[in-house]
């Protein structure tokens, strides 16, 4: 190969219509490119905030001059439409509620940290992720370049540049590849077109012919492909956009890493050049950006591992990631990948995450809880009313909100919360709503949204689960699996939550029987998980003291009726308790009631989740009263339309749900025994039971 054919990333490179920007095509050298930060800022009309340089004369101009509501001066009973409300430009002062993470996200921003966010989907990591992108500084951004190395070519070099300049390069060098290759093609012409006039006038037409010919081949297969020596920009970035922001969430190896793609033809003129297969890996392109990775325990631990190596050196060679592919062959340079990293999840992510890994983003950044509700205060009400304007805005189709759909949409955040006195943060599903009602305003031809239309929304925009949800109530109440009048020995109406937002009635069946063994088992079945299977050792408890029975000599069998996909948690304790006090007594329980809530040993019920939900689902499929821990009694928000379909009574003891549950043939007489025995003194209470301690063996 020629010497001038080579190309080497250190010395040449330099082509004249580059030369002329201020030496910026000049080839980087090692020692410049790599430390090399870009001071001069070449602003762009682009860099002002206030204009849009594509489309900007589509946006109306009276309504552009329109004098905005900053977000802290919102008074929503004068409020007309969610248009009139100033959305902040900045990514990082959209994001509502998460104060603490937005502080954190700023400091490590400035300090070059890495974050963990542990919190539910939707409460605004990625954003958050993406939020720190724009809060990091553009001047050290790069661009990188890989060449193909003349020594070995299975390891390509590989180079830095400040952002921008990686395209001038390589146009420079595509250039530079023309140009050799037309001069060559020129001389392949003049000795061709000399050797066959030589052999024209000596008479030797044949041998010119052969021996043109041969020169032809010859020169052509031993020629290098001046395309192959063109570098191959690897990482790109433009000067005045933000840094990178890459989400390598459930990425394979090869695309979190960097590959080297397989090369079938390998040799032979054929083949592709090494540099030429290298293809950048996440964490390359989220040099000096930031890399978000959600769920990070769903990567391999080989390549969690190797995230941590490239986290530590701020640089990772690119290998072929397939042991069996000609690419397995090739290695660059350590490839620069100084990124912070974001790693997301929620509990379950830390515990999967490599120790090495979490304890290298502990050790050197900060850790953040997301919440997922905030309180519903004056203050915050404004944030929420402003990511109600952010999200109309965003989404740029759907006609503004009018005061009384950012009530409607607001009411639906309380409910959500699942919490008395907040608002949810779960704020991708309400721009899921809000886009849903804008959808239906823009069927109507409306120029406005209103609280009709969120309505309508919610009717149609309803989750999987709630879909399931009725479709299951519909189906339990044709098989006559759910009963809702009349009354039954052993049988309650339970409530659980499905998904995140729905509910379910679940009927729980309790029967006692003579017992087999030395002692008695409590059997429960359903698929009870962990919490769950406990909650009904809990519950053996109030049994021996609400039936005063030596419960020894007998099996309890209780079983959750239709739970094919498991019960978790311990909100069902009081049907339970309930179902087999009813069993065990043989007295009949109200089919028209339904009743969720925890129980303390000592007979107190106490709060649990989703209660809006639980009664709404009560109140679908016929029942008529439903019965929730008091302490829950404030995070009740069902919607309009239920609220006269059920009576909500609020319980703080057992005693309380079997006066309302059970129909004894004689109540008074019941409430006595009942009483007596709640007040017994543990000493009267052991004794009366002889001491008896069931075994849960069958759970
Ligand atoms: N705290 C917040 N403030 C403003 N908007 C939010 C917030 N949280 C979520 N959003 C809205 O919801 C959308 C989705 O949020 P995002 O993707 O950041 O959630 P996430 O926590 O990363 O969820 P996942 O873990 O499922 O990826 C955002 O684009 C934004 O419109």
């Amino acid at each position: 190969m020629d010497k001038d054919d080579k190309i080497n990333p250190n010395i040449d490179d330099v082509s004249p219509e580059v030369n002329n920007q201020g030496g910026a095509g000049e080839s980087p050298s090692p020692a410049e490119t790599k430390g090399s930060i870009n001071q001069d800022n070449n602003k762009t009309i682009t860099d002002n905030p206030n204009v849009s340089v594509v489309g900007s004369e589509d946006i109306p101009e009276e309504k552009a001059e329109d004098p905005k509501i900053k977000p802290e001066d919102i008074e929503l009973e004068s409020l007309n439409s969610s248009s009139e409300i100033e959305v902040p430009e900045k990514l990082i002062d959209q994001v509502i509620g998460q104060e603490h993470a937005v502080e954190v996200i700023r400091k490590a921003a400035i300090q070059r940290r890495h974050v963990m966010m542990i919190g539910t989907p939707g409460t605004g990591k990625s954003m958050l992720a993406k939020a720190m992108a724009e809060l990091l500084p553009k001047e050290e951004m790069q661009d990188i370049l890989v060449y193909p190395n003349s020594e070995d070519s299975n390891n390509p070099i590989i180079r830095s540049v400040k952002a921008g300049r990686g395209k001038e390069i390589v146009a420079a060098h595509k250039a530079e590849a023309k140009k050799r290759a037309q001069t060559r093609n020129t001389l392949i012409m003049i000795l061709i077109f000399g050797i066959m006039g030589y052999a024209i006038i000596t008479g030797q037409l044949l041998m010119g012919i052969i021996g043109a010919a041969f020169i032809f081949m010859a020169l052509q297969y031993s020629r290098p492909k001046e395309e192959a020596m063109v570098p191959k920009l690897l990482v790109s970035n433009t000067p005045d956009s933000t840094a990178p922001y890459i989400d390598g969430t459930g990425s394979h190896a090869g695309a979190l890493l960097g590959d080297v793609r397989h090369d079938p033809f390998q040799s032979g003129g054929l083949e592709t050049p090494a540099h030429d297969r290298v293809e950048a890996g996440a964490i390359h392109k989220s040099n000096k950006g930031v890399l978000f990775v959600d769920e990070i325990n769903t990567l391999t631990p080989h390549s969690q591992q190797n995230l941590l190596t490239a986290l530590q050196e701020g640089e990772f060679s690119i290998t072929g990631q397939s042991e069996r592919s000609s690419g397995a062959m090739v290695k660059t340079e350590p490839v620069p990948c100084s990124f912070i990293m974001i790693a997301a999840g929620n509990l379950d992510a830390m515990e999967g995450m490599h120790p090495a890994l979490r304890s290298r983003i502990r050790g050197y950044g900060y850790e953040v809880y997301m919440q997922d509700t905030m309180p519903d205060t004056p203050e915050n009400q404004k944030k929420f009313i402003t990511f109600v304007a952010q999200e109309v805005k965003n989404d740029g189709k759907i006609p503004p909100f009018d005061r009384s759909a950012i009530e409607e949409i607001m009411r639906d955040a309380r409910r959500r919360s699942n919490r008395k006195g907040h608002l949810t943060l779960k704020l991708r599903d309400i721009g899921g709503l809000i886009r849903v009602s804008g959808d239906m305003a823009r069927q109507d031809n409306s120029e406005i949204t209103t609280a009709e239309h969120v309505l309508r929304a919610k009717e149609i925009a309803k989750s999987v689960e709630d879909q399931i949800s009725d479709e299951y109530t519909r189906r339990s109440r044709e098989y006559d699996l759910t009963i809702v009048e009349g009354t039954a020995v052993g049988r309650v109406n339970g409530l659980a939550v499905v998904g995140h937002d729905s509910g379910q009635v679940l009927p729980i069946m309790a029967e006692a029987t003579p017992t087999q063994s030395a002692t008695g088992n409590v059997i429960a079945t359903g698929l009870l998980k962990e919490i769950a299977q406990e909650s009904i050792k809990n519950v053996s408890a109030i049994l021996k003291k609400f039936t005063g029975k030596d419960i020894r000599n007998m099996d309890i069998h209780i079983q959750f009726i239709g739970t094919y996909n498991g019960v978790e948690g311990d909100s069902a304790s009081v049907s339970v308790a309930t179902a087999v006090i009813s069993a065990i007594e043989n007295i009949p329980v109200r089919q028209d009631v339904a009743m969720t809530g925890s129980l303390s040993v000592r007979g107190n019920v106490l709060p649990i989740g989703g209660a809006t939900y639980k009664i709404e689902a009560a109140a679908k499929a016929g029942i008529k009263t439903v019965i929730i821990p008091k302490s829950n009694l404030d995070d009740v928000l069902i919607e309009d339309r239920y609220r006269d379909m059920v009576e909500i009574i609020p319980v703080s003891t057992i005693e309380e749900v079997l006066e309302i549950a059970l129909v004894p043939e004689k109540k008074e007489d019941f409430m006595e025994k009942l009483n007596k025995l709640a007040n017994m003194k543990p000493s009267e209470f052991i004794e009366s039971i002889s001491g008896n301690i069931a075994s849960s063996t069958g759970l």
